[in-house]
């Protein structure tokens, strides 16, 4: 048979929505912090109170890392269209007017938690590594171009399915969880993908060449790293081998 073999496509030429699409939710499909081994063991039931504890006080570096990068972004901004869309990130975060926001609602499961609101939000037990690496987010957002800096947003496409799961998972496996504390995960069910459709299709009107859409792809593999070794630095510390730096949140009854 006479086959006439394909052209390869040119690592230069422009990828169609459709290719660029694909090779965005790849790096989601390879390496998103769903395939994490403490996430498996968090949402299984499988931590005690303490490592739950370890989590949620880590991740409270995170959330309040969130609305300071959106800033940094708005900053950079010209386009009043595109501020306008992206400050209700922050209001999501911080609240506005009446509503108390998602940092508010990451307290409440703190507080569920038993931790007392000053250590959490002082991050005096926040683990060395969880505050550089989210602090390399903030400094991602500030210093790349804008579309890169969107894309690294990107990994929102796949939070809801992780925040459907943990809601299951933690609200069937742990006495100390309830509905309550949970508001935060149900209330980002709607947020994100409002949040990752809008920047979706940001990327994809505005990375005009190939290298730009290569450096958005790669701006989501870096997203997945910061979400990556968040979990890393918890799971040396906490699970195994179970080494709690200096000064770091020590659960009741961790071996000094
Ligand atoms: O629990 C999660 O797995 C998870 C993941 C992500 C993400 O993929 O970045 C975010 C959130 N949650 C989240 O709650 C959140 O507010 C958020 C904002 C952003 C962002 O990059 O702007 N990601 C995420």
């Amino acid at each position: 048979m006479n086959q006439t073999p394909r052209p390869q496509a040119s690592a230069s030429e422009l990828w169609s929505p459709e290719e660029f699409d694909a090779a965005i939710r790849a790096v989601g499909a390879e390496r998103y912090h769903d395939k994490h081994a403490f996430h498996k063991l968090l949402h299984g039931g499988k931590l005690n109170k303490g490592q739950v504890q370890a989590w949620a006080l880590n991740r409270y570096c995170y959330q309040e890392a969130v609305p300071r990068k959106d800033a940094s972004f708005i900053s950079r901004v010209h386009d009043r269209e595109l501020r306008r869309e992206w400050i209700r990130r922050i209001h999501d975060h911080d609240g506005f007017g009446d509503e108390p926001g998602g940092i508010e609602r990451w307290l409440i499961l703190t507080d569920g938690l038993g931790l007392e609101r000053d250590y959490v939000t002082s991050f005096r037990g926040a683990l060395p590594a969880t505050r550089h690496i989210v602090e390399s987010y903030v400094r991602f957002v500030r210093e790349q171009p804008l579309v890169v800096a969107v894309a690294s947003s990107l990994t929102e496409l796949f939070a809801p399915s992780i925040h459907r799961e943990r809601i299951a998972g933690m609200l069937e496996n742990y006495s100390f969880i309830d509905d309550g504390v949970m508001a935060y995960f149900k209330r980002r069910l709607s947020q994100a993908p409002r949040d990752a459709d809008f920047a979706l299709a940001y990327v994809k009107a505005n990375a005009k060449t190939r290298a730009e859409q290569e450096a958005c792809v790669g701006a989501v593999r870096f997203k997945c790293d910061v979400l990556w070794a968040q979990l890393d630095a918890l799971h040396h510390a906490y699970v195994t081998p179970g080494l709690i730096p200096p000064g770091a949140f020590r659960p009741e009854g961790a071996n000094s």
